[in-house]
């Protein structure tokens, strides 16, 4: 009988998405067995549209499929089409966010990003305001002090000017999150040693570390399940409380601070003008509720840190592997600031090659890999077809598609040549400017933060340190690339390169100490 209801509901499905081609799977792709289980022929996995990014779509050949689960569940499309994308994500669309991507930043309650649009408008008016000129020249003052703190520590000074870091993602990540920390929340941690107060042991980083981990767990078990006594539960449902306290003191601090700049610390930091927005619609239905602020904090810390750090750990192994390219975005720093003194904020601007070698990199290697939307109501996208036409596909109300970010990247329609790193290709003007940051009402609100901390850090480094990859003997720089990137990635909270080493030979030019 189980087997007949499953032909029923599999046919069924099927209709609902018009008999799209797509793999068919043994359970839904929104589902704990998917996400933990690897790629097979059975099961989709977390990296399926990286390792489907040229196979699934050629086999298809259709930019829009559908994964009909055999066990019965949740049909799910799946697009590699800017087009059809802008769609999804245009102002007033008929989209909206899925569940499944509410839930999964939602762990402390609603947030900006983890809210249905009738609810969306009242968290962005607080949060935008944090997001000016003001912070993104923090941004990069910060990055400078970050990148001196990090390369005058003992373990880059001892190696007489030629350094193995054995982890580039680690280091990447820990820039992001020091970053984040100090911009966002005035938070000073210092490179080698100070890693903030503790709470019951755990630290700031360490907590973030324990979230980033623990993803697929807290999206799809209840959250009862942190209190059981296992330990590995235990630990996530602690670190949850330690991220919520520390993020409580910070906001109780800074009200009992109330106007006085000198004691608020970092005035300009996104947290003072969230904060100082919430205050100005006190009273109004408008204002955020103080688990609401805690929600954002942990939001923006997250959102702040995992995505730029895959990005710029991608962009350290692209141009590790593609001296030519590193080369030229080197002279690039050297033309704008031909002195070897530090970029000032303004040069940021003039940094374009140093810019688009980090916008080829998450093309490559995109932090956020893709983005559910749901229908709201019925309604009829335009799907475009190789031939250059395009065609209705009527959509039934609840239908969820996943912009695939990856899908889109490789799809030689919208670059040639996919698989290259040619950060050029963004100097021109008609090529498609991309989605790494999404686009329409929900564009990332942290794009320019992201953009600035990744020029200056990416400039300093290539300007004072030639990056080169640990290559096994015989291995070439291509060879290199598909050991340590291609054939190493994870998808978490974001995605790419795991962990591998570069060496950073100090260049004859550079100011910095050795
Ligand atoms: C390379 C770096 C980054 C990438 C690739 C990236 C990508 C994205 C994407 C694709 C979205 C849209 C998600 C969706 O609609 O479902 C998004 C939203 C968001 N991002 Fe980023 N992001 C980056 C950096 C940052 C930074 C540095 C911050 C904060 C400091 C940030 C904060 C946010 C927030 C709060 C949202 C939700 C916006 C809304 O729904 O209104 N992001 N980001």
């Amino acid at each position: 009988a189980y087997a007949v209801y499953c032909v029923i509901l599999y046919r069924r499905n099927k209709a609902n998405v018009q008999q799209l081609p797509g793999p068919r799977y043994l359970w839904t792709l929104f589902s704990m067995a998917n996400s933990v289980l690897p790629n097979s022929e059975w099961n989709g996995g977390m990296l399926l549209s990286w390792i489907g990014r040229h196979s699934m779509w050629d086999k298809y050949g259709s930019e829009i499929l559908a994964f009909v689960p055999i066990i019965p569940g949740q049909p799910i499309m799946w697009t590699r089409s800017v087009e059809v994308a802008r769609q999804l994500l245009a102002n007033k669309s008929d989209w909206d966010k899925a569940p499944e991507s509410v839930e999964s930043l939602g762990m402390f309650g609603e947030n900006l990003f983890s809210s249905y649009r009738d609810r969306w408008a009242r968290h962005r008016r607080i949060v935008a305001p944090g997001f000016n000129q003001k912070l993104y020249e923090l941004v990069w003052r910060e990055s400078l002090r970050t990148y001196y703190d990090m390369v005058q520590t003992e373990e880059w000074l001892n190696h007489g000017g030629s350094y193995v870091h054995p982890d580039v993602i680690a280091m990447t990540s820990k820039i992001a999150l020091y970053l984040i920390a100090s911009c966002g929340f005035g938070m000073s941690l210092a490179w080698d040693g100070n890693v903030g107060e503790r709470i019951r042991g755990l630290s700031l980083p360490e907590c973030f570390q324990i979230t980033s981990d623990s993803m697929i767990a807290q999206i799809f078990l209840p959250k009862w399940a942190f209190r059981l006594p296992f330990k590995a539960l235990r630990k996530v449902y602690e670190s949850n409380l330690v991220i919520e306290s520390i993020l409580m003191r910070i906001i109780e601090k800074r009200r009992l601070a109330g106007a006085d700049p000198v004691q608020q610390g970092n005035a300009k930091d996104v947290f003072n003008l969230l904060l100082t927005a919430n205050e100005a619609e006190t009273d109004s239905k408008n204002a955020l509720t103080d688990r609401e602020l805690i929600s954002n904090c942990f939001l923006l810390m997250l959102a702040g840190h995992e995505t730029t750090s895959h990005g710029l750990g991608a962009a350290l192994g692209l141009l590790a592997c593609n001296p030519d390219i590193q080369e030229k975005a080197y002279e690039e720093v050297m033309t704008v600031v031909p002195d070897g003194s530090d970029p000032t904020f303004q040069d940021l601007e003039s940094l374009v090659y140093v810019q688009a070698s980090f916008m080829e990199a998450m093309r490559l290697f995109p932090s956020v890999n893709g983005i559910p939307r749901r229908a709201v109501q019925d309604t009829v996208l335009k799907v475009p077809t190789k031939q250059g036409s395009a065609y209705d596909l009527p959509i039934k109300k609840g239908q969820i598609i996943v912009v695939d970010f990856i899908g889109l990247n490789y799809n030689e329609r919208h670059y040639s040549h996919p698989d290259e790193y040619t950060p050029g290709r963004w100097l021109d003007p008609t090529v498609e400017q991309g989605m790494n940051f999404s686009t329409g009402p929900r564009v990332c609100v942290g794009r320019k933060f992201a953009m600035v901390e990744g020029t200056t850090i990416l400039a300093m480094l290539i300007r004072d340190w030639k990056i080169t990859p640990i290559l096994y003997e015989g291995e070439t720089l291509p060879e290199w690339r598909v050991r340590c990137m291609d054939n190493a990635v994870a998808a978490a909270i974001g995605f790419g390169p795991t962990a591998f080493p570069l060496r950073f030979t100090k260049r004859e030019k550079a100011l910095i100490a050795a």
